[in-house]
């Protein structure tokens, strides 16, 4: 930590070299970038701290970005930022690139992680990718079934389910940016749905 904490800024440092009598320093950060045009940076919690110690005064939330859930790290991290910003709010991300499973955890300790983290002032917690990862699933996993058993598949995979479960998609057209009296409106007239004049459509939201 200390060594951090003893670190200054580019300004800094050429105004102590200029007390010290050394002026017209030569010193461009953009020289060492790679050929992808990273700056090159030694990361570590410590580092990560000392930024965030910098970052809370103007920033609303800080936020590490961790390769694993490890709790070891991410209590170094808070306990850190928190020695000298122990108002500061952090967030954390449960990757869905960790290996959950592999982490060695049971399920209970995954039940138990989010509260546990936010006792360490973790007070914005999201999974980044978790709709990309659960739309995945069920279109990966439906598609195939739907290609062995047709309908059924869709009837007692979606269908069911979004009733079962209340889900609003039930009756998706709704979401079309019509109010719920437009919709039921253009499916109650036969006319508006371009069926004709006697003809007798049922209403959606009943027909669910
Ligand atoms: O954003 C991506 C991730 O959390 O892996």
């Amino acid at each position: 930590m200390f060594q951090y904490e003893n670190c200054l800024s580019n300004e800094q440092g050429r105004e102590l070299a200029a007390k010290l009598g050394v002026v017209d320093l030569f010193w461009d950060w953009d020289l060492p970038r790679t050929r992808e045009g990273f700056y090159r940076f030694q990361g570590s919690v410590t580092a990560a701290v000392v930024r965030g110690w910098a970052f809370a005064l103007i920033a609303d939330i800080i936020w590490m970005e961790t390769a694993s859930r490890d709790l070891k790290e991410c209590t170094q991290f808070a306990e850190g930022v928190k020695s000298k910003i122990p108002e500061v709010m952090l967030a954390y991300n449960l990757s869905p690139s960790f290996n959950w499973d592999a982490s060695g955890m049971t399920d209970q300790q995954m039940m138990e992680f989010i509260p546990r983290i936010a006792r360490l002032g973790y007070c914005w917690q999201f999974i980044t990718l978790a709709g990309f990862h659960a739309d995945a699933l069920v279109v990966d996993t439906f598609a195939k079934d739907y290609a062995r058993r047709g309908m059924l598949a869709y009837v007692e995979r979606i269908q069911r389910e979004e009733r079962s479960n209340g889900v609003d998609t039930l009756a998706h057209q709704k979401w079309s940016g019509v109010t719920e009296e437009q919709f039921k409106e253009s499916w109650t007239r036969p006319e508006a749905a371009g069926m004709g004049e006697g003809t007798s459509l049922v209403v959606a939201t009943s027909r669910m």
